[in-house]
């Protein structure tokens, strides 16, 4: 469908995604940001785009709604998944997916429906090299280094999983307040640390293999989930010793399972819905800058 998109979301992180071969447009950060734009476009967390792989079964692109691009995200690769399954592109129930931040496995959960309600998705490895990030501090390894942010010295610990995090920790019985989260989550997202920015996650251990994470997002800003938070976060509480895998993750928008693996190879298992199919209005997509 000319300007079609399909619009599905991993525990309320929502996604637009569209096959750019069927737009009459080019997905420049101007038009991403109109349509992403929650009061006068269609209102998303992201766009997700179709493109070709030469190395795996299917390639995708991912925009924060800033218009930037990102390495990597995990709701966003299962909403990708269900697209691909609910529109008949494929009718493989496990395949790749090449990211600007490496390839990724996922495995589709058809419910009774026939419908990939869930999906397991290998989404690489962590590593808290800051190149990896990048951070500019010159450590081996980003574990609770100080952090400015908001008139507070913090601790943060640096995780890439394609893309980049910040992972602060409270201590277990301390809570985050979202006051907390409006206050450090911009500044530390534009850090001068970190040349490309970073996501951020505000956490505090919860139980023996659970924790509790706020999420401000690069280029997106406050988000109800986050897969790749949720791998970051996680990966930082098993390398400090806080919780043991795997580790639930709790968020705002729900929960996901991230199995994290001696090596610090990431699972992520979670549900995915979707909600609408369609096409956008040609007076809209005339007003796109
Ligand atoms: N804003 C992120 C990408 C989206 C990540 C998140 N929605 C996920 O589910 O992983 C970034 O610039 O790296």
């Amino acid at each position: 469908m000319k300007n079609g998109f399909f619009r599905g979301h991993g525990l309320g992180n929502d996604y637009v995604v569209m096959d750019p071969t069927e737009l009459t447009f080019t997905l420049t950060p101007g038009k991403i940001r109109g349509i992403c734009d929650r009061h006068w476009g269609l209102g998303s967390d992201g766009i997700l785009a179709l493109v070709p792989s030469k190395k795996a079964d299917f390639g995708l692109r991912i925009y924060n709604p800033d218009g930037s691009e990102a390495e990597k995200s995990g709701n966003g690769l299962r909403i990708f998944a269900r697209y691909l399954h609910a529109t008949g592109k494929t009718k493989k129930r496990a395949f790749t997916v090449e990211t600007k931040g490496g390839l990724v496995s996922i495995a589709l959960h058809i419910d009774r429906h026939g419908d990939a309600a869930a999906a397991t998705v290998e989404m690489g490895r962590a590593t808290f090299q800051p190149s990896a990030l990048p951070c500019t501090l010159s450590v081996d390894e980003l574990i609770q280094q100080p952090i400015e942010a908001a008139g507070r010295a913090l601790q943060f610990t640096g995780v890439s999983v394609g893309n980049p995090h910040c992972v602060i920790f409270k201590q277990a019985g301390e809570t985050w307040t979202r006051e907390e989260l409006l206050a450090l989550g911009p500044v530390l997202e534009n850090h001068p640390l970190f040349p490309k920015r970073t996501n951020v996650q505000l956490a505090v251990p919860t139980g023996p293999k659970e924790i509790f994470i706020l999420i401000w997002e690069r280029g997106a800003g406050e988000t109800q989930a986050s897969g790749s938070s949720s791998c970051a976060a996680a990966s930082a509480a098993v390398r400090l010793g806080l919780v043991k895998g795997p580790v639930t993750v709790k968020m705002p928008g729900g929960t996901l399972n991230i199995e994290v693996a001696r090596d610090f190879s990431l699972t992520m298992k979670g549900p995915v819905a979707e909600v609408a199919r369609g096409a956008l209005s040609p007076s809209f997509v005339r007003t796109l800058r």
